[in-house]
């Protein structure tokens, strides 16, 4: 594990700063022997927003987890910004922001009050809480509702109260675990351009899995399609499509990448939190 971390962390602040955001080499989870991310070596850019897609059960869940700090990993390695995540998990975690794909906003709470804990949380100085949770609430469009306990909030009120929530110190990497299941499309929609915000706003780069092709191929600069743990094509959605021909869809590659897995897998994880969703907000 440790061997590639002397040839490729960036030992300087300009090296740093020209290097991959994120990158793994040959990172690998296994449990009891049983290979779920085997060897995927990936790199995101500084404010790129780049979606992983694949299959229920392809690994995408425990990828993200190994990326936030909260599971080890078994094998490789992995960087955020040059630091190791295997060495460095706290100063990684003030780093990065992170939304689960079950809810994490407290419904008895109002979106300031979740807020404010979240301010807390990231150690933002009290002088400033305030106006970030302002900026966060306007930038949002939740100003209007800030003072309404959030268990009264849409699931798409609820999403961007998250993502307010998780970006509040301003993280150079948000990673979202499938951030728009169960919304409707207006509501998806909010979403994508709330993303697209940060971006611009702070720089802020974007992991996000999704099992929506349009929104994988609307909203990521590249993709990377993980199947049975491997990550088995990575490009831009125009340059994956542009492989397989010239009237290929994400689906056909999508479908030529995964083949038999995708009527295998089901749809419990979407149905799942999607009554979730709903069974939570009434
Ligand atoms: N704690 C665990 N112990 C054993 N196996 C696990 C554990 N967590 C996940 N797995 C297995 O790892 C594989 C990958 O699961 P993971 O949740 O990462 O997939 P996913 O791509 O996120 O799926 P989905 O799209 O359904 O969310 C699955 O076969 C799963 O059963």
């Amino acid at each position: 594990m440790e061997q590639h971390a002397v040839s490729i962390a960036p030992k300087t602040a300009s090296e740093e700063a020209a290097a991959p955001l994120l990158r793994t080499a040959a990172l690998t989870k296994s449990y009891d022997g049983h290979v779920v991310v085997d060897g995927v070596d990936l790199a995101i850019a500084r404010g790129e927003i780049f979606g992983l897609i694949g299959p229920n059960g392809a690994g995408k869940s425990t990828l993200i987890k190994m990326l936030t700090t909260l599971l080890p990993a078994t094998g490789g390695n992995a960087w955020i910004a040059g630091r190791d995540l295997s060495r460095s998990s706290k100063e990684v975690r003030a780093l990065i922001g992170y939304v689960p794909q079950l809810l994490s906003a407290d419904g008895a709470l109002t979106g300031r009050e979740n807020l404010l804990l979240s301010a807390r949380l990231y150690l933002i100085p009290p002088r400033e809480r305030a106006s970030r949770i302002a900026e966060a609430l306007a930038m949002t469009g939740l100003a209007g509702v800030a003072d309404r306990p959030a268990q009264h909030y849409s699931g798409g009120m609820l999403r961007r109260l998250e993502i307010a929530q998780s970006t509040l110190h301003r993280p150079v990497l948000l990673i979202m675990d499938e951030p728009t299941v169960g919304l409707d499309p207006v509501a998806r929609t909010a979403i994508w351009d709330h993303v697209r915000d940060l971006r611009t706003r702070y720089g802020t780069a974007i992991l996000i899995t999704t099992h929506v092709m349009e929104e994988a191929e609307t909203l990521c600069d590249r993709i990377g399609i993980l199947h049975r743990g491997r990550l088995e094509r990575v490009g831009s959605p125009a340059a994956l499509k542009a492989q397989l021909g010239p009237d290929a869809t994400l689906d056909d590659v999508f479908a030529q990448v995964a083949g038999s897995d995708i009527d295998q897998g089901g749809d419990y994880g979407n149905v799942r939190q999607a009554r979730f969703n709903a069974s939570a907000h009434g």
